[in-house]
């Protein structure tokens, strides 16, 4: 599946951000069945799955196996697959990010850190056009300190924008059609930022998280991936699937009516 396919689905994606001490006695066999019964039941809903690496990786070797299980059910249920786990590192290192994330897992996408300067992001970039994977940059996030760094004025210019340009010129080079495999994570928070960001970078996938639990209101618009965690996977504060059902279906009427 090339996860590009995601931009003609539904423009909601899942996060799953799994915090085991809401399921009970037996939490990581409840976790699964429970993310399963919600994949299943959200799917037609949704453009895509985000897992939030940390969740998982903070549950050990079991955690890992967990993540794998159910990253492999998503694609199975046909849904494209986001490891948002903002990697980043020097060129040597960020091939082994990419091999673990972009090849092993042909067609998936994953969110990388651009701190260490685009000559990093390469092999992350080259990763997903082998894979037919997508690569999110972090542009602007979607906390309220986002601004310390990414807004500081570089010769009259927010930071972000900056890079935002330097990565829209990379990204035609990894393009295929209208959309090209290098995105950009926008904090829903910031809607005004979305708006600036899509004039200079218009084939970007952008990756809209913070939808929900962090305030951000679902966005309309091409190419706009909308990411709510807590508010899909966990209404109300807790496992329950119809509240998932019930919360992917106003967030869709939201965004397609
Ligand atoms: O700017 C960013 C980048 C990533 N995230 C991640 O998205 C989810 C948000 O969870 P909610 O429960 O919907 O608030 C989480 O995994 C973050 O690590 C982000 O929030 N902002």
């Amino acid at each position: 599946m090339d996860f590009l396919l995601a931009l003609s689905r539904p423009p909601l994606v899942l996060g799953v951000d799994p915090r085991p001490e809401l399921h009970g006695p037996e939490p990581l066999s409840h976790l699964r069945r429970y993310a399963l019964e919600v994949f299943e039941a959200l799917a037609p809903k949704l453009a895509a799955v985000k897992f939030q690496l940390a969740f998982f990786e903070a549950l050990g070797p079991e955690g890992f196996g967990l993540l794998c299980e159910l990253a492999s059910a998503a694609r199975v249920m046909g849904l494209p697959v986001i490891f948002d786990g903002k990697r980043g590192d020097i060129g040597s290192t960020a091939e082994a990010y990419a091999r673990a994330y972009l090849l092993r897992f042909p067609g998936s996408a994953l969110t990388v850190n651009p701190y260490l300067g685009l000559d990093t992001l390469t092999p992350f970039f080259q990763a997903a056009r082998e894979s037919q994977g997508a690569v999110f940059v972090l542009v602007k996030t979607s906390n309220p300190g986002s601004g310390f760094l990414q807004d500081l004025l570089v010769e009259g210019r927010p930071l972000y924008l900056r890079l935002v340009e330097a990565l829209a010129r990379k990204g035609e080079g990894y393009r295929e059609g209208e959309w090209s495999r290098v995105g950009m994570v926008v904090g829903a928070t910031y809607p005004e930022v979305v708006l600036t960001v899509r004039e200079k970078a218009p084939h970007a996938p952008f990756l809209l998280p913070g939808v929900g639990a962090q305030g951000g209101r679902p966005l309309k618009g091409p190419g706009l991936l909308n990411t709510a965690s807590r508010a899909l996977f966990y209404p109300g504060g807790r496992p329950d699937l119809e509240g998932a059902l019930q919360a992917a279906e106003d967030f869709h009427r939201a965004l397609v009516e």
